[in-house]
């Protein structure tokens, strides 16, 4: 009997937050190099003679498969709450924006991308968004619930 295997593919991405009402320097227009760990977990392939035999998925599928759906999207874009008043500007002279609709912390994005990923039908273990080199946040599948996180959804706002 095939034991079940964890299997990691790593991406990285540049986007542009501002946390509107943080008591800090992420109050600023700021942007990071994210890095995403998605580990997928399941029993390697047996088929013989099969492209995939030993494979939990193959690494390309992966690769694949997460680079359309979530990286192409937040690469290189604004991800926005939808509060900030940079917004506007930015749409208005063609920037790109993901219009995210919560507060763009590494919490609710690695919660937003397991959630999105497990909406795939990848067999998902978790995903851990590191925001800078000494910073992540990590979700397992698992805790997702099926409707998606509960996120604070943006109406007026966040500063006060
Ligand atoms: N729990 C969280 N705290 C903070 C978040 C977050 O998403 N979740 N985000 C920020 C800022 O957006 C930004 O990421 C700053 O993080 P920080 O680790 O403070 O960045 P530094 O550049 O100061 O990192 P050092 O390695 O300590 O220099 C803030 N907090
Ligand atoms: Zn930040």
């Amino acid at each position: 009997m095939m034991n079940e295997v964890s299997v990691c593919k790593i991406f990285t991405f540049d986007a542009a937050h501002q946390l509107i009402g943080h008591k800090g320097k992420c109050s600023n227009l700021h942007g990071h190099t994210y890095k995403l760990e998605v580990v997928l977990k399941g029993k390697p392939l047996v088929a013989e003679g099969h492209s995939d035999e030993g494979f939990v998925i193959d690494f390309s599928d992966i690769k694949s498969s997460v680079q359309q759906s979530l990286i192409d999207r937040l690469d290189h874009a604004f991800l926005a709450m939808g509060n900030e008043p940079v917004l506007e500007t930015l749409r208005s002279t063609g920037s790109k924006v993901a219009l995210l609709s919560f507060r763009t912390t590494a919490e609710n994005l690695s919660s937003y991308i397991a959630h999105e990923l497990k909406l795939m039908g990848l067999p998902l273990h978790s995903v851990k968004l590191w925001e800078t080199p000494t910073s992540w946040a990590e979700v397992l599948a698992a805790e997702v619930p099926g409707e998606g996180p509960a996120y604070r959804l943006h109406g007026g706002c966040d500063c006060e």
